[in-house]
């Protein structure tokens, strides 16, 4: 489903990324580790086409959709989050309200509250964040560091909206500096000097 074959990727004179290959199937998780600039935004930056690799090649079905919080993603800021939710889905003439509400709830954000997204904290973007990758019922899911910010009952929700993603088929990849406990990897690389290290 995804295929990604020997990226390559230098800014300037620093090689980011030397030989990236993997590949993903549908109902599989996959987990990126790395520590701070090793590459791993750059890796979804490219699976998501908003930056073209130096070499290499990346392939998925055409009828695939990707979904990605990737870094921290622009709001509409003196709106609410039900509002943004909704005005990104529409942007795609996609909107499935009653699923934006069900998202937001069941990870403890009330689709009702007037609040603006000014006003809120990591934690509550990141959810809008998450929300967004998924409410459009994408194929292959980008999370980039999706637990900054959340509490630890957020946390647990995260790990089963993951394993809901897994058991709908989508295919899930993660990239965080740390091992999230509890999360359904199929696959675990590590991101060492441009080269991803298999840790099974
Ligand atoms: N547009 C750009 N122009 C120049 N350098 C860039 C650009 N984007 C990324 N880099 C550099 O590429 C390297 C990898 O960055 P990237 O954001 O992919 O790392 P990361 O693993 O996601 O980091 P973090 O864990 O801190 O989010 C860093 O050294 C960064 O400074």
């Amino acid at each position: 489903m995804l295929e990604v074959n020997q990226l390559q990727k230098s800014f300037h004179d620093e090689i980011v990324l030397q030989d990236i290959s993997f590949s993903g199937q549908p109902g599989q998780v996959i987990h990126i580790s790395g520590e701070n600039g090793s590459g791993k935004s750059t890796i979804f930056k490219i699976i998501a086409r908003i930056l073209k690799a130096d070499s290499g090649e990346i392939h998925y079905d055409s009828e695939t959709t990707i979904g990605a919080l990737i870094e921290n993603p622009g709001y509409l800021e003196f709106e609410t989050g039900l509002t943004n939710l909704s005005f990104l889905a529409k942007l795609n003439h996609n909107e499935d309200l009653e699923k934006i509400r069900r998202l937001m709830a069941d990870f403890g954000l009330d689709p009702d509250n007037k609040r603006a997204v000014s006003k809120y904290s990591l934690g509550m973007r990141q959810k809008l964040g998450i929300i967004q990758a998924i409410m459009e019922d994408q194929n292959i899911v980008l999370l980039d560091e999706p637990t900054r910010g959340l509490d630890r009952a957020s946390l647990n929700h995260f790990v089963e909206l993951v394993q809901q993603l897994k058991d709908e088929n989508k295919l899930v990849i993660i990239a965080s500096h740390d091992f999230q406990a509890g999360m359904p990897y199929d696959k675990t690389y590590r991101l060492i000097d441009g080269v991803l290290q298999s840790e099974e």
